[in-house]
């Protein structure tokens, strides 16, 4: 088979393209955001899978934003890549590698596969903010009218990229993200950016959650927002540390393992189509 394989999927809504660059091909930024436009390769995130680095990893994994901006995780594209490596090799366990570290997966064969995202981190810089906060629970910030904010006072934690959670008692849906998400996105706190979530607990083990993605705007779902929702929530003393996350999209499991902080995301993953890319890599495509 010539040309680059590629497969069209998505995690419960948030639209994935997977790039398996191991015998040909190079994605670059430029490519990326080409690739993000076009109605046959359109997605939120492109998961580039190289040959594995590390010696026992099964990939290296490079994310892009439809913006063509580089991402440290994504845990629905995960599970897309996952599906296709445990679909290649027969494997239920594997080993992914990203700028941002290990991720170890199990039942790469199902229907449900689940991802150890690692431990989340919680610090200022590490986030990163552009100032020191003592209290990442809850930190100062807000859109809306001084008096009566909108949104304030969000959780921020990075699990790999950096979020932030907006907590309301309304329903998500009441909120206008896609006008607060862009001011949010690029809040001077935030150097590198972040992923921005409001967030409403239904019940301790139940979050309603919509998610404006950095460098890709509204999605249906965001794997690594619900993993920031539970684990801040559980800090907060919101919920308990296991919990189901309501997307747009669906649901996702997340578990906040106690023995050795790790957080596990469970969830679906679904193939829309496959091919190669040929038209899209040349450099008139990719210009
Ligand atoms: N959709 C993704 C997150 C993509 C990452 C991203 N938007 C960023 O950090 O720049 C997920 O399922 O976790």
């Amino acid at each position: 088979m010539s040309g680059t394989p590629f497969l069209k999927m998505n995690g419960l809504g948030n639209a994935i393209l997977v790039v398996d660059i191991r015998d040909q091909g190079r994605i670059s930024s430029e490519t990326a955001r080409h690739l993000a436009a076009q109605p046959r390769t359109a997605f939120d995130q492109a998961m580039v899978i190289a040959a594995p680095r590390t010696p026992g990893t099964d990939a290296l994994v490079t994310i892009y934003n439809a913006d063509g901006s580089k991402a440290g995780a994504c845990g629905n594209g995960t599970r897309c890549v996952a599906y296709y490596l445990g679909r290649e090799t027969g494997k239920s366990e594997l080993l992914l590698e990203t700028v941002s570290g290990l991720l170890a997966v199990t039942n790469a064969d199902q229907e449900m596969i689940t991802v150890d995202m690692g431990k989340p981190r919680f610090e200022w810089d590490q986030i990163p903010l552009e100032e020191p906060f003592a209290d990442t629970t809850g930190i100062e910030l807000q859109v809306g009218p001084i008096d009566k904010p909108a949104l304030h006072t969000p959780s921020v934690v990075n699990v790999g990229n950096p979020h932030a959670v907006f907590w309301v008692h309304n329903d998500p849906d009441e909120y206008a993200l896609d006008r607060f998400g862009p001011l949010l996105e690029n809040h001077p706190i935030f150097p590198e950016r972040a992923n921005i979530s409001v967030a409403q607990v239904l019940a301790p083990d139940r979050i309603k959650v919509r998610v404006w993605e950095r460098g890709a705007g509204l999605t249906l779902a965001c794997g690594t927002a619900a993993c920031a929702v539970a684990v801040t929530a559980a800090r907060k003393g919101l919920a308990a540390r296991a919990a189901t996350i309501v997307l747009p999209g669906g649901e996702l499991q997340i578990s906040w393992r106690e023995s050795d902080d790790h957080i596990l995301m469970t969830g679906p993953w679904e193939l829309e189509h496959e091919g190669t890319l040929d038209a899209e890599l040349t450099e008139e495509g990719a210009a």
